[in-house]
C-alpha cells in the first residue's frame, strides 16, 4: 500500500505529525512577523478529531487517535497490463508504472474498492485503458467522489475522446451495482497532459451534480468544479474562517477564488442565523464553479443577497478598485500558486475591514502576506488547519486588518 507514494507521514504518531507542522508554519512565518513586528503567533494546528461533534484536536490533546477514511475524493489511473486488461491503482513516483491497490485506509469506505471495480467492468467491456508513453487507448482516469453527510457519489470517467464504444454500458452496469451514484459523467481530455480533466464532460447517468452538506448548507458540485476533499476538516476550516470574518449586519462580503460558493454561502448562512444579513458577491474563474455557486445560492435561500461572477480574479478585483466598489470582507482562497499582486494591490486599495486569506501553500501565502503588510495590513492571526492528514501539507489562514485601525 506504501507503494502508493502518498501517505508520507503514515507511521509517525498524529501528535508528532501536528507538532512537525506547527514547527514549519512557525519557522516560515516568524520572518515575515518579525519584519513587520505584527502582535501574533502561530496558533496551534487544529488536526482532525475523531467525529465532527467531537471537534478538531491539537498536539495537547490525549488521546489522539490517526486519522481514517477521511478523504472523499478518490482517483485512479488506468494503464493497459500487458494482455489488454485495464489496470488501476497509482503512478509510481515519476513513472506510468501502474501500483495496484486494493483497497486505502484514508479514503472513504469502498472506495477505492469501486475504482477498482471500474477497471474490472472495463476490461469486461473491451473499453482499452489509456497508454501514457504511445499515446493510445481510451479510459485515462476515474475520480470518485463520496459525500460526507449524504450518501450520494459521483464518478466521473476521463477518456482520451469523445466516442468510445461501450462506454454507456459501461456506465449502466456501474450504476446498476451501485445506486448511491447520483452522477456518472465522461470529461474528454484529448491533451498530452499531467492534469487529469480536459474541457468537456458530458452526463452519461443520473443528475447533473451530488449533493454534500458542510456547517448545515446544502452543496450541489459538478463534475469539474472544486471541493475540498476532507469534508470534516472543511467544516473547521470554514468555521475558523467565519469567525475571523467577523460579520456584521449589512456587509459586504467578496468571496475570491470562490469555487463552488462554499465559504461565502456558509459565511452568509452563518451570520443570517445570528440575525445579520450580508450581501455576498462571488468570484471565480471556472463557469461550472459559477453555476454551481448560484444553484447553491437557491437551494439554501441565499440567492436574494447573492452575486456570482465567472471572471479572472485580479482582472475583477483591478475593475472593483477603480469603481470603487464598497467591500467590508474580503475571503481569498486561491490555488498554489498564490494570488497576484496586482490582486494584492487592488484588494489594499479597496481597503475592506477584514481580509481572510486562506491558503493550500503557506510559501505564496507568506510571499501575499508581506505585499498586505508593505500597503498597510497587520496579520492578527495565523491558524493552520490540518485538511491532508499524514502528509506534510498544511493549510493556512490568515486573518488582517488595516494596520491603522
Ligand atoms: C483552492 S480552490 C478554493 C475554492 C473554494 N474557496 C472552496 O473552498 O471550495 C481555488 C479556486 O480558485 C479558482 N481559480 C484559480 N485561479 C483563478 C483566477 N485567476 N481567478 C478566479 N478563480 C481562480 C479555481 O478554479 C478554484 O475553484
Amino acid at each position: 500500500m506504501r507503494d502508493c507514494g502518498g501517505c508520507e507521514w503514515l507511521g509517525l504518531p498524529y501528535r508528532k505529525q501536528l507538532k512537525r507542522k506547527h514547527a514549519a508554519m512557525i519557522e516560515l512565518y516568524e520572518p515575515l512577523i518579525g519584519r513587520f513586528g505584527w502582535n501574533v503567533h502561530v496558533d496551534d494546528a487544529l488536526g482532525m478529531g475523531p467525529s465532527r461533534e467531537a471537534g478538531p484536536v491539537t498536539a495537547a490533546d490525549s488521546p489522539l487517535a490517526s486519522p481514517r477514511a477521511f478523504r472523499h475524493k478518490a482517483s485512479t489511473p488506468f494503464a493497459p497490463g500487458p494482455h489488454g486488461e485495464v489496470r488501476c491503482g497509482f503512478f509510481a513516483r515519476g513513472t506510468h508504472t501502474i501500483v495496484p491497490c486494493p483497497a486505502c485506509p484514508v479514503e472513504a469506505p469502498g472506495a477505492r474498492e469501486l475504482l477498482n471495480e471500474v477497471a474490472r467492468l472495463a476490461s469486461d467491456f473491451g473499453i482499452p485503458a489509456y497508454d501514457e508513453d504511445r499515446r493510445q487507448g481510451q479510459l485515462r482516469y476515474a475520480v470518485l467522489r463520496c459525500g460526507w453527510r449524504t450518501n450520494e457519489s459521483m464518478l466521473t470517467l476521463v477518456t482520451r475522446t469523445r466516442e468510445v464504444p461501450h462506454l454507456d454500458a459501461l456506465a449502466q452496469a456501474i450504476a446498476r451495482e451501485h445506486p448511491g451514484i447520483v452522477t456518472i459523467a465522461q470529461n474528454v481530455n484529448p491533451r498530452v497532459t499531467n492534469a487529469i480533466l480536459g474541457g468537456e464532460t458530458r452526463l452519461l447517468h443520473g443528475k447533473p451534480r451530488m449533493r454534500d452538506q458542510l456547517l448545515d448548507c446544502t452543496f450541489e458540485i459538478s463534475p469539474v468544479s472544486f471541493y475540498q476533499v476532507n469534508p470534516q476538516q472543511t467544516e473547521v476550516l470554514y468555521q475558523s474562517a467565519i469567525e475571523g470574518m467577523q460579520l456584521r449586519e449589512g456587509d459586504t462580503v467578496l468571496d475570491t477564488y470562490c469555487g463552488s460558493g462554499t465559504i461565502g454561502l456558509a459565511a452568509a448562512a452563518s451570520a443570517r442565523a445570528n440575525g445579520a444579513h450580508v450581501r455576498l458577491i462571488g468570484v471565480e474563474r471556472n463557469v461550472e464553479g459559477v453555476r454551481d455557486a448560484q444553484r447553491n445560492a437557491q437551494v439554501n435561500g441565499l440567492e436574494d443577497m447573492s452575486d456570482f461572477i465567472a471572471r479572472d480574479a485580479t482582472e475583477y478585483m483591478r475593475e472593483a478598485a477603480e469603481q470603487g466598489l464598497n467591500v467590508d470582507v474580503l475571503i481569498m482562497d486561491p490555488p498554489r500558486a498564490g494570488s497576484a499582486p496586482a490582486f494584492v494591490e487592488a484588494a489594499t486599495t479597496l481597503r475592506p475591514r477584514r481580509i481572510v486569506y486562506i491558503s493550500c501553500n503557506p510559501v505564496t501565502h507568506v510571499r501575499d502576506l508581506e505585499q498586505f503588510g508593505e500597503a498597510g495590513y497587520r496579520v492578527d492571526r495565523l491558524t493552520p488547519v490540518d485538511l491532508f492528514p499524514h502528509t506534510t501539507h498544511t493549510e493556512m489562514i490568515a486573518t488582517l486588518t488595516p494596520a491603522t485601525s
